[in-house]
């Protein structure tokens, strides 16, 4: 006679179906009660107003990992036509009107039930850093239209206000370190340098500085249990516009009307006015007498003569401290590596020198090659660049590598601890996130608590635990299973 399977009698077949479902839901349960929940959102906007333009960032994070570093993403930017709005001083209601098209595509780019609780802050730097030295009526009047602009958006707007250079700084510093996971980490960290058109800042920690020399230039930090004491400082007037300007005023103290330019291409000519070359804080004070309306700024394309009339915008001269950079500044010893955005990428980006294992002696005679091409030339090669732009990259290279080397100290050797970056994992350089992190809370102090476990090794524990505590029942419920009590009996 065929002998009955022991498994196909009704009380194990039960056992099994109800020990099944009973591991079923417990797993699932579980999963369920700690799965993140990995649809949902949040979302910030920062708008950069600096001296050249405005821009627009969204960044975006999952709602329940507020604490967690590298989570925030750049979702998407908007670059605001026209000029910065300390640019609308004569017409400050422009300023305002000039947002209208990035904030529409913002309403578009976030989600519409996330606009109410959508932080929109406003950040103005050093443009409007000027405008407020030069005007203070009229700077307030620029924030007031901003700020009405801003009002009318469905987001949650937390404010237009100047930054300080300190905070400029230092929040470049966070943005990069942020991106690049130093942070929770504790790992070495990034020096920062960012160059605009109206001031640049140089941030970065050095084991040599503690904070007691010059202490305007420290701004101490604590992150994720980190504690960090950072070296910032904010030149005004050194953004490369202003540098300009500075530069083209020692060449016209005399008021002349022709002004012969190393750091101008051959063949380049553009008739300039005096006004408007001195209209600036930066410059304002050393406006020639009796100078005519305009002059002609012509090129020679002399990149030796260019950097000997870059170097006389700095002041070498007088440093009350153990060590300065320039104009009397502290700056302890540079400790890299460093990581240059915003107008030093441009720049390099452009004349093709973003890789810094290019020696330096290199990277000067292709300088010289390009300062030396004529202007028409130029034009030609690069149809689509903007000719104003296009007409400065002479000069903006030389000012850059002055910069780094006679204003920084940076060497030939300290050289390559420099990347020109634009973006890190998708993210722009540059002070926003690290502002918009810092306002949001999204840093913390201390190093939030980690599970034991990661999630899906917590899944396979559960799901083992489980299976054995139904293997444990089905072993002490065997006597109950029908073959064993037959076997007992004929026993
Ligand atoms: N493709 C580009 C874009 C910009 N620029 C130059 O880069 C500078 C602007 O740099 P940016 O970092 O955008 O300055 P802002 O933020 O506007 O100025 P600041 O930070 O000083 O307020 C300007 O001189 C602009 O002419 C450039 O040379 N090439
Ligand atoms: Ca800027």
């Amino acid at each position: 006679m065929k002998e009955k399977n022991p498994w196909h009698t009704p009380v194990t077949i039960i056992i099994t179906v109800i020990g099944v479902i009973a591991i079923v839901a417990l797993v699932t349960v579980a999963v369920l009660q700690n799965m993140p929940l990995l649809q949902k959102y949040k979302y910030g906007i920062v708008l950069d107003a600096g001296s050249s333009h405005t821009s627009l960032y969204i960044y975006e994070w999952p709602a329940e990992k507020d604490n967690n570093t590298g989570r925030v993403e750049q979702k998407h930017s908007c670059t605001v036509d026209g000029p910065g709005i300390s640019s609308y001083a004569s017409a400050p209601p422009k300023a305002g009107e000039s947002l209208r098209a990035c904030m529409r595509e913002a309403e578009e780019w976030v989600p519409k039930k996330r606009h109410h609780e959508t932080p929109l802050y406003l950040g103005a730097t050093a443009g409007m850093r000027l405008l407020d030295m030069e005007n203070k009526v009229v700077s307030d009047k620029v924030f007031e239209a901003v700020k009405g602009a801003l009002e009318k958006s469905p987001f949650s707007y937390q404010g237009a206000r100047l930054l300080k250079g300190q905070e400029e700084g230092a929040f470049g510093w966070v943005t990069v370190n942020y991106l690049d996971d130093r942070l929770k980490q504790g790992l070495e960290t990034t020096g920062a340098l960012d160059l605009g058109g109206a001031s640049t800042q140089i941030s970065f920690v050095s084991d040599n500085y503690d904070g007691s020399e010059s202490p305007s230039n420290s701004v101490t930090f604590r992150l994720y249990g980190n504690d960090y004491t950072l070296y910032t400082h904010s030149f005004l007037c050194y953004g490369k516009d202003q540098a300009q300007r500075i530069r083209l005023a020692e060449h016209t103290q005399s008021g002349p009307k022709i002004v012969a330019d190393p750091c101008s291409h051959p063949g380049y000519s553009e008739t300039k006015k005096y006004s408007v070359l001195y209209d600036s804080p930066c410059v304002s004070d050393r406006k020639p007498q009796g100078a005519p309306e305009t002059f002609d700024h012509t090129g020679t394309g002399n990149f030796q003569e260019c950097q000997e009339v870059v170097k006389k915008v700095f002041n070498f001269t007088k440093c009350k401290y153990s060590q300065c950079s320039f104009n009397g500044v502290f700056q302890p010893i540079l400790q890299g590596p460093f990581g240059a955005f915003s107008a030093y990428y441009f720049v390099m980006d452009f004349l093709n020198l973003t890789d810094t294992s290019i020696t330096l002696e290199d990277v000067k005679e292709k300088l010289k090659l390009y300062c030396a091409t004529p202007w028409s030339q130029i034009v030609q090669q690069h149809p689509k660049t903007k000719p104003k732009y296009l007409a400065e990259y002479c000069f903006s290279g030389t000012y850059i590598l002055t910069l780094l080397i006679d204003g920084y100290n940076f060497t030939s050797v300290s050289y390559s601890d420099i990347r020109f970056i634009k973006k890190i994992k998708g993210s722009d350089a540059g002070w926003t996130l690290g502002y918009m992190l810092n306002l949001t809370n999204m840093i913390p102090a201390e190093a939030p608590d980690t599970p034991p476990l990661p999630y899906a090794g917590y899944v396979s524990i559960v799901t083992i635990i489980a299976v054995l505590i139904f293997i444990l029942f089905l072993v002490s419920v065997r006597p109950l299973w029908p073959h064993c009590s037959k076997q007992q009996q004929i026993v």
